[in-house]
């Protein structure tokens, strides 16, 4: 592969698979536009160079072919904005005649999004012969899109073998999220301590026993702490608890503790007695929560407890809330989290976030800008934690 940097785009034609998925509201308005913007820098970069770029993406998950609601003719607008009044040309197929006579026509500094590659079935089936239609649209071919690295689709992973070595490449977005992944997970400055929340303790077993390998501390919040608290032997009241899980949580407990890894519960919470915005609550000390309560957010004691390891550290992972953050009455606990991160990271520490919920959450409190890297995966990055190799990044290497 070559080294995107030090590629002289001038003359080519650029292929970049970019994850432009942003969610539309009713009116086609593009809600969070965060990750076109991240894939701005590798845009300009190729047309600087005299280049063209002809972008391909999927939105959302149509199932039954070309629909409106999932064109990404929706997003022309804001990209011809977040590039500065580049043309940006609009190709209503992302294969066969059209889609070629758009390529063959684009000239230098020239800007070609292609529809919709989920508006065929061959894009998830990691088709070959489709991989290689869309191969013919371009000379280079760059993989930017990080939020799909998980994926081994036609345009993430298959088509990289229909390009030599030296003409297939990350973007700069995939370089930034590979880089700074390999940074906590291979060369961590210690004290490193991994921040597990949301809901389910089945979605981030994986992550839990391979950061087990690396970290010094991982603190569980959220939904997920009341499985391990109950597994202790702790009255959990209603609050969330994955009981076919019980005997896994002992395990991992055991498993760290053996590891000379410090797993870090909460010692309380609030409550509430029912999940809604308007429930009565009560703070309540984990060891014992009222039957008929459930935990939504943890408490004081349990944010001072989080936040003394966390400012102690010098590389901070997090993934998933500490509470049901979209409740103003629930987000205390996210928050002071966020801001003991924000304040480690002023005092020099490497943080990452990811997972769709606790960027939504720094973003919410308005901290993206306050940790050291916001990363615009979710179930890429929770697969790549959890030690997996990702079809769209072995492609490119080949
Ligand atoms: N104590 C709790 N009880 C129930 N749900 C919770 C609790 N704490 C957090 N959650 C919920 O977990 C969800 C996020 O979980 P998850 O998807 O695992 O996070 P992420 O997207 O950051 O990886 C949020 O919707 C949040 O409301
Ligand atoms: O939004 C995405 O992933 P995410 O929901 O894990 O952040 C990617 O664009 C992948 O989309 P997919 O989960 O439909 O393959």
């Amino acid at each position: 592969m070559s080294k995107f940097s030090d590629f002289n785009f001038s003359g080519h034609k650029a292929l970049v698979r970019v994850d432009f998925n942003v969610p539309l509201n009713d009116k086609f308005e593009i809600t969070d536009d965060n990750r076109m913007t991240a894939a701005v820098p590798t845009i300009q970069k190729i047309l600087k160079d005299g280049g063209s770029v002809i972008l391909m993406s999927h939105l959302g998950r149509p199932k039954d072919g070309p629909t409106d609601k999932y064109s990404l003719k929706h997003l022309v607008n804001h990209l011809i904005k977040l590039l500065g009044g580049v043309t940006v040309k609009f190709a209503s197929d992302c294969i066969g005649s059209v889609a070629e006579e758009a390529s063959k026509n684009l000239q230098a500094g020239e800007v070609l999004l292609l529809e919709n590659l989920r508006f065929y079935k061959e894009e998830e089936k990691g088709d070959a012969a489709f991989a290689e239609k869309l191969s013919k649209l371009g000379d280079v071919y760059v993989n930017d899109a990080f939020g799909t690295a998980h994926r081994a689709h036609a345009s993430t992973a298959v088509i990289a073998q229909y390009y030599p070595a030296d003409k297939r490449m990350f973007g700069l977005l995939m370089e930034a999220e590979v880089g700074n992944a390999e940074k906590v997970l291979h060369k961590s400055e210690k004290p490193f301590t991994a921040i597990l929340g949301g809901a389910k303790v089945s979605d981030k077993i994986l992550i839990i026993e391979n950061l087990m390998e690396k970290a010094n501390n991982i603190i569980i919040g959220g939904g997920m702490a009341y499985t391990f608290l109950k597994a202790q032997g702790k009255e959990i009241g209603n609050s969330l608890c994955e009981t076919e899980k019980l005997d896994l949580a002992l395990e991992l407990l055991a498993k760290a503790k053996a590891k000379g890894v410090a797993l870090i519960l909460p010692v309380d919470s609030i409550a509430a007695d029912k999940f809604a915005a308007d429930a009565n609550t009560q703070l309540v000390s984990n060891d014992n929560i009222p039957a008929g309560w459930m935990g939504l957010d943890i408490g004081e004691k349990s944010v001072a407890i989080f936040s003394e390891t966390i400012l102690q550290s010098k590389t901070i992972l997090w993934n998933g809330p500490m509470g049901v953050f979209e409740m103003a009455a629930f987000q205390h606990g996210t928050k002071a989290i966020a801001n003991a991160i924000v304040q480690a990271t002023a005092q020099g520490a490497f943080s990452l976030v990811g997972g769709g919920d606790s960027v939504a959450a720094v973003n919410q409190f308005g901290l993206a800008d306050k940790v050291s890297y916001v990363s615009t995966g979710g179930g890429a990055m929770l697969e790549y934690f959890e030690g997996k190799v990702l079809p769209g990044i072995a492609a490119i290497k080949g």
